[in-house]
């Protein structure tokens, strides 16, 4: 369905150094796909949406929506609507103009018309602003109008650069739900940009990491977490983040052991590795790995910790404990009667590792129980 091929962007202002924002984006999305971008302030996120949207031109690379190539046609001619974080309404029109002057180029009924904007204006919670102006209203209500305003349109593509950040959780998670239910419904494919996990797994089929312009992974929520293609996505991905340490690699038993001093040794066995992997740890005298701290059993296993918090949130435990100069998390199901400075087994079993290369790239994933 979207095609974006190569595509890099590079901004150049005149006296200033030039800004490689999107580099080398290859990825496709699938009819009736809901896609996140996620990534943090800066990752070129905006950049992408815009680049496809038409708003920013492409430095190099190709754009292809269906069967047209379309990063050389003007926005009005891509059939993509849009929601900008900076809503871009139009300040003399009322929301209900706003809203209904996206459908102009579709000539629909008048009644039409009031029909699929006075739909939209219930399902974003704004149907007692429609005869306000932007000015009048909130900025949670204006975001709402920009988001109203985009998903009333027939278009072939959706793009929500941000489109409830400015929202109360409560109303957030709410609209989410409703959002989800109306791209399902009606099969539209969605592209939202958002500095939110949990956002980016509820609304999203699939999430693509980027960092630094560059697209880190693009998988399902699920992939992300259980095989995280590098140590940015991997510690990006989950909450609380990995545990990771630094470890000393030394070839025996018929596998390899990973030690982080003389306080914690992990035994991997060389069949759980392939040969990329072996090679790898062969290679190498350090590697990093990590382990989420929902795989790490407190109360049992023989890496002494001390205790530097542990706090209840209501339905589980976060223990946070020192180890040979190193932090590690535990996430437990049930209260720990720990207090700071307490000595506490933690339990990190092998399987559980991730083991990524010098590179930074995963070379070997836990095991999916
Ligand atoms: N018009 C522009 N001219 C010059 N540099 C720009 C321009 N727009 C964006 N940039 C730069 O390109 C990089 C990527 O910006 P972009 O807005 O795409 O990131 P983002 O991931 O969407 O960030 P945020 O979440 O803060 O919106 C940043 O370094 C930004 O400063």
């Amino acid at each position: 369905m979207l095609e974006i091929r190569n595509v890099d962007k590079v901004y150049r202002s005149r006296g200033k150094p030039p800004v490689h924002a999107v580099r080398a984006l290859d990825m496709e999305v699938g009819k009736g796909e809901i896609v996140a971008l996620l990534g943090s302030s800066g990752c070129g996120k905006t950049s992408t949406l815009r680049m496809v949207a038409g708003f920013e031109s492409v430095t190099s690379g190709e754009i292809a929506l269906g069967a047209r190539q379309i990063h050389d046609l003007p926005p009005a001619r891509r059939k993509v609507a849009m929601a900008f974080e900076g809503y871009s309404l139009y300040p003399p029109l009322t929301v209900r103009e706003n809203i209904a002057f996206a459908l102009k180029a579709q000539q629909l009924t008048h009644s039409e018309v009031s029909r699929r904007v006075d739909a939209i204006a219930r399902l974003v919670e704004i149907e007692d602003t429609l005869d306000k102006y932007p000015r009048s209203i909130s900025g949670g209500q204006q975001q709402r109008v920009s988001l109203a305003r985009a998903l009333v349109r027939d278009a072939d593509l959706y793009l929500l650069d941000e489109p409830m950040g400015q929202l109360e959780p409560q109303l957030r998670a709410v609209l989410r739900g409703r959002i989800k239910g109306l791209l399902a419904e009606r099969g539209m494919t969605a592209i939202f940009v958002t500095h939110d996990q949990t956002e980016a797994s509820a609304l999203a089929d699939r999430i693509a990491v980027m960092e630094d312009g560059v697209l880190q992974q693009f998988a399902s929520e699920k992939e992300l977490k259980s095989r995280p293609a590098n140590l940015f996505v991997a510690s990006f991905i989950g909450e609380p983040p990995m545990n990771l340490l630094e470890t000393e690699v030394t070839a025996g038993d018929g596998g390899f052991q990973l030690s982080v001093g003389s306080d914690i040794t992990f035994h991997i066995p060389g069949g759980t590795l392939d040969q990329h992997a072996r090679r790898t740890l062969e290679q190498n005298k350090r590697v990093r790995v990590g382990i989420r701290p929902q795989k790490v059993a407190v109360g049992t296993g023989d890496v002494q910790v001390r205790v530097t918090s542990n706090q209840w949130l209501g339905d589980q435990s976060h223990v946070a404990g020192e180890c040979a100069g190193n932090l590690l998390i535990a996430v437990a199901a049930s209260r720990i009667a720990a207090r700071p400075g307490d000595v506490i087994p933690f339990a990190l079993e092998p399987r559980h590792l991730h083991i990524f290369g010098a590179d930074g790239v995963c070379i070997r994933h836990a095991e999916v129980v």
